[in-house]
C-alpha cells in the first residue's frame, strides 16, 4: 500500500473535464515525477489533494485513511505539505522570522522523524542562514524559492508536493534545489513533483507519471516512460 492512494479522481469545473478519473499511489520514500502538457491537469491534481478543490468523484487514502475533499488546514495538519509556483513568503517580513512564524503555526503537527528542530537548522538546511536578516520581499528570486522550501518544510511534513519549483531558476540554482530535494526521502519525507523540464525530472524522479487530457497515460520508470511510443506521440509530438 501506497502513502497516498487516489482512485477515479474526477474533477470538473462546469463543462470542463480536468481529471478525467485518475488512479495513482504516491510510495513511502519516493520522488515521483508528474508531466504533461499544459492544461492536462497537474495542477488540478495537487490542488485536489491539498484540499484547495474538493474532487467530483473519486477517493484519497492517506496511509489507508479517507481523506477525499478535507479542507487544507486539515491536510496540511495530517502531513502533506505543498509548495507553490509563486513564492508565498511575507514581503516586509526578513527571512528569519517568515520561518519563525511558519515555524511556530505549525508547531503542534505530528512527525516524530522531523529533522529541523528550529528556524535556524531549517535555514541551514536550504542554505539562507547567512541571508536570515534578508527582507524576503527583496530577495533574488532564487532564493525566495530556497525560502519557500524552507516554508514548505516548517510544516513538518511527511509528503511534499512540488509545483514546478526550478521555474525561474539558473543552472546553479537549479542543481541546488536538485540536491536539496533528493535529500529529502532521507529525512523521512516522500516527495511529489510536477514540473515541465524534463532534464530535471530525469534528475530527481525514478518514477513517472504522465497525464494527458486529464488522464494517466503512462507510470512507471522514468526511462521507460520517456521512450513510451504513447507519451512521445501526444505530449512531445513524436520527439523529445
Ligand atoms: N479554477 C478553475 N476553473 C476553471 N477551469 C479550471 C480551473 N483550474 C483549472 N481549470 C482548467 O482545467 C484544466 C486543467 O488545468 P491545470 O491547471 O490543472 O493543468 P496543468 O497541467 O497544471 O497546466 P499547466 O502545465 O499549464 O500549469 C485546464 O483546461 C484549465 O483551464
Amino acid at each position: 500500500m501506497g502513502t497516498l492512494e487516489i482512485s477515479g479522481l474526477r474533477k470538473q469545473f462546469g463543462g470542463v473535464v480536468a481529471l478525467a478519473g485518475v488512479d495513482l499511489t504516491i510510495e513511502e520514500g519516493e520522488i515521483l515525477g508528474v508531466v504533461g502538457p499544459n492544461g492536462s491537469g497537474k495542477t488540478t491534481l495537487f490542488n485536489v489533494i491539498t484540499g484547495v478543490h474538493k474532487p467530483t468523484a473519486g477517493r484519497v487514502t492517506w496511509r489507508g485513511a479517507d481523506i477525499t475533499g478535507l479542507a487544507a488546514h486539515a491536510i496540511s495538519r495530517i502531513g502533506i505539505g505543498h509548495t507553490f509556483q509563486q513564492a508565498m513568503a511575507f514581503p516586509g517580513l526578513s527571512v528569519f522570522e517568515n520561518v519563525q512564524i511558519a515555524s511556530e503555526h505549525c508547531r503542534h503537527a505530528r512527525n516524530e522523524a522531523y529533522p529541523w528542530p528550529s528556524p535556524d537548522a531549517l535555514l541551514s538546511f536550504v542554505g539562507l542562514q547567512d541571508l536570515r536578516r534578508e527582507i524576503a520581499g527583496i530577495m533574488p528570486f532564487g532564493n525566495l524559492r530556497l525560502l519557500g522550501l524552507a516554508l514548505a518544510l516548517a510544516s513538518r511534513p511527511t509528503m511534499l508536493l512540488l509545483d514546478e519549483p526550478a521555474a525561474g531558476l539558473n543552472d546553479k540554482e537549479t542543481a541546488k534545489l536538485v540536491d536539496l530535494v533528493k535529500q529529502l526521502p532521507g529525512h523521512g519525507i516522500s516527495v511529489c513533483v510536477i514540473d515541465h523540464d524534463m532534464n530535471l525530472m530525469q534528475r530527481l524522479c525514478r518514477r513517472l507519471v504522465v497525464l494527458d487530457f486529464g488522464s494517466k497515460i503512462a507510470d512507471g520508470p522514468t526511462a521507460e516512460v520517456l521512450n513510451d511510443p504513447k507519451v512521445l506521440e501526444v505530449y512531445l509530438g513524436g520527439a523529445l
